[in-house]
């Protein structure tokens, strides 16, 4: 295991080039997080294990899920590795039974369901759980699918084209939206207001006797402000479908219509800093961009975008207070301008100050899909081969000039996208010396998300793109099922892309375009394993081998690319007849359409890339078993190319072995990526008592199986 990784044929360039592969793989799945993190709020779990005198037990949580006809541990054991990487539960091995317990941190304290709304909001808790649910539901997450659409044509917002409204007359007509909506405002609401008044406290209403609060949702802001300073008069301002929902607040009068008076304007919004580090400006860029997708014309403002605002509006002076919080406090009518200004006092202790950044920890999570949203965007439009392709650094008329099939490219739009993807090493921004203009570049990270060129025999003509798999992972047939894990995991079944299109291998019988997604997103990364494989296993792996069937080998890729580097090899490429009869032509591979479970063709080796992960342990067992028959009983092997789960790992592909994992638990009944104790005992039921696995810079590793 770990074997040392052969010889030193890929040179530092290309290692360095892993880690960039590494990094897209990362942004690609990076919505597995949101959706991991949703599922284990609609399971109640951080409530379960915050609420538990000790820690737990697999069995023990399954068996505490509140509505779950029928829990299935194994599956939830999925989910639970994932969010103890993400340091959002804690785990440990029991001392005497060996079994592995499950505590809550003060991550997971920031996910707790709130008790029912009450007016006494002391005896509610801090929560993002709401805002959590709000922002990774199916009408908050669909949207981010059309932003390479919303930039090429402009018009409404995605997310106001699909309701058919604005967000918030749509909320007016759904009872539902109004809640989820008004709950994920409230929560946040308690959290800024309490970080407000300890920071800026007395200071912002010295001299005040009345606040009004526009947009004021259900109150709960306002109502905090009264609780502290119970000589001013609050009013909460909303509409009509939002007041008539709101409980009753001591001091507060909830109304539908601004009182007139003076004063000062004190709002509570994001300051952008696209370069900051302070520990909220991440989620601050990156709200933005679901803004975007949200609503027309709704964005997160810079300082110099407030001020033209405020200076527009009538407001010449003006003081921001930086907060630690998502939002930052912007009052007009202040002489100084103090822009992230030292926070005031000691007001909140230490042990408050590591929880922001745990609270940080928390949105980061909650919104890592818009990652994956980002870099699908930016595929669609091509911005990598724009970018890779120019000159020289482009400006963002010329990106959105250049965009393929735009009737109406909307370069602002696009602007925010990319200040996001900026952040994220993605691409390149500087300012011309000359012309103060932006201008943007392609980096290594983006050379992995160029388009193909047109399949083609000649593979070499071809190049090194994630570009298909991130299209793939990140289509809404393959988004969605993610959003089920929790019903998944409460009533079992089939898996949640199962339930909905059929198993996968027949979907893409039936259906050419999912098909064709499929079978160009394997192809991609088939190159990437078998070059990977090939430099790092080389002569070895092929010794003495004449021939080799590649089972599951879809339209060819892999196999191709082992008989160009061993000439002598026969390939065989097997697969379904639906998949061999889109599989160009290879030299020296003979493609072979039939079911694996059925017969596998004989050769000296077998390889099977990215196939047993398909299937449950008995299904892989009689698969293996064919495969054995395939190769004889002297001399052969079978060689696995499949991920080998490190759930500590530290490898630059272990995270995401992790997160596949539980992306096979969203598409694949019975599939699952596997720990080497999983493959051995795989192995040993199959007749391969001896097997050697080995380590390549690669997602997968190399898993060689001996039948004696
Ligand atoms: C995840 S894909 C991997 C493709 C390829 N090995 C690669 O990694 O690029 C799994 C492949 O198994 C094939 N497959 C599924 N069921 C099969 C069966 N019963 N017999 C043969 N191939 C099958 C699918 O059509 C698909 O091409």
């Amino acid at each position: 295991m770990a074997a040392a990784v052969k010889g030193a044929i890929l040179a530092i360039d290309n290692e360095a080039s892993f880690q960039d592969q590494a990094e897209i793989w990362k942004y690609m799945l990076n919505f597995g997080d949101s959706m991991a993190l949703k599922c284990a709020v609609e399971l109640r779990l951080p409530d379960i294990l915050h609420s538990a005198d000790g820690p737990m037990t697999l069995s023990e949580i399954a068996a505490a899920i509140p509505d779950a006809p029928s829990p299935q541990a194994s599956h939830l054991f999925r989910v639970l590795r994932l969010l103890v990487r993400r340091k959002i539960f804690t785990s440990q091995e029991d001392k005497v039974s060996g079994e592995t317990l499950y505590g809550p941190t003060k991550l997971s304290s920031w996910l707790l369901h709130e008790p029912a709304p009450t007016s006494d909001s002391d005896a509610s808790i801090m929560t993002l759980a709401p805002m959590l649910i709000s922002e990774n539901h199916p009408w908050h997450a669909n949207p981010w699918h059309k932003l390479s659409e919303f930039i090429r044509e402009g018009g409404l917002a995605p997310l106001e084209k699909e309701l058919g409204c604005l967000q918030f007359d749509f909320a007016a007509k759904n009872p539902l939206y109004n809640k989820l909506l008004n709950n994920a405002m409230a929560c946040t609401a308690r959290i800024t207001i309490r970080t407000l008044l300890s920071h800026c406290g007395d200071d912002l209403f010295n001299g005040i006797g009345s606040v009004v609060d526009v947009g004021g949702g259900t109150g709960r802001f306002i109502s905090e402000i009264v609780k502290s300073y119970p000589h001013i008069k609050g009013i909460n301002f909303d509409r009509p479908h939002v007041i008539s929902t709101a409980p009753t607040y001591p001091g507060v009068t909830h109304v539908g219509a601004i009182p007139e008076k003076g004063g000062k304007v004190i709002i509570v919004d994001i300051v952008v800093e696209a370069d900051g580090k302070g520990v909220f400006d991440d989620t601050g860029v990156v709200f933005d961009v679901l803004m975007l997708a949200h609503n027309t014309g709704g964005k997160e403002r810079t300082e110099k975008e407030w001020k033209s605002l405020l200076d527009q509006s009538g407001f010449p002076r003006y003081k921001i207070t930086k907060i630690p919080a998502l939002q930052s406090l912007n009052m007009d009518k202040r002489k100084e301008k103090t822009m992230a200004s030292a926070v005031k006092g000691a007001i909140l202790a230490i042990d408050n100050e590591a929880s922001f950044q745990d609270q940080a920890e928390i949105w980061k999570y909650m919104l890592n899909f818009g990652d994956s949203m980002a870099l699908k965007c930016a595929v669609e439009l091509r911005l990598p081969d724009i970018l890779h392709s120019a000159d020289g650094p482009m400006t963002l008329s010329e990106i959105a000039a250049a965009i393929p099939n735009a009737p109406s490219p909307q370069a602002s739009h696009l602007f925010r996208v990319l200040r996001l993807l900026v952040r994220r090493k993605i691409f390149t921004s500087e300012e011309d010396k000359v012309s103060g203009e932006t201008l943007y570049g392609p980096t290594k990270l983006s050379s992995w998300l160029l388009h193909e060129p047109a399949p083609t025999s000649d593979s070499d003509a071809s190049i090194m793109t994630l570009a298909p798999m991130l299209i793939m992972e990140n289509h809404p047939w393959h988004v969605d099922p993610w959003h089920k894990l929790s019903e998944f995991i409460r009533e079992g079944g089939l898996a949640p892309f199962e339930k909905e299109h059929g198993y996968m291998f027949d979907f893409a019988a039936k259906n050419p375009l999912y098909n064709k997604l499929l079978n160009n997103a394997m192809a991609c990364t088939a190159r990437i394993t078998i070059r990977t494989l090939l430099s790092h296993c080389g002569d070895d792996l092929f010794n003495g081998v004449g021939s080799v069937v590649d089972v599951g080998g879809g339209t060819g890729r892999f196999i191709s690319e082992i008989v160009k580097s061993y000439p002598h090899i026969k390939g065989i490429n097997f697969d379904r007849s639906h998949v061999i009869s889109t599989a160009p032509a290879y030299p020296g591979v003979t493609h072979i359409g039939g079911d694996m479970f059925q017969e596998v063709p004989s050769a000296d080796a077998v390889v099977t890339k990215w196939v047993l992960h398909d299937w449950g342990d008995e299904l892989c067992v009689k698969l293996l078993k064919n495969c054995r028959k395939a190769i004889g009983e002297k001399g052969g092997k079978v060689i696995i190319v499949d991920i080998v789960v490190e759930a500590d790992g530290e490898g630059v592909f272990d995270d995401t072995g992790v997160v596949f994992d539980v992306l096979m638990l969203a598409h694949n009944t019975g599939g699952k990526e596997r720990t080497e104790k999983e493959w051995k005992s795989l192995l040993d039921q199959s007749g391969f008592p001896r097997y050697k696995i080995t380590k390549i810079p690669a997602l997968q590793s190399v898993i060689e199986a001996y039948p004696n």
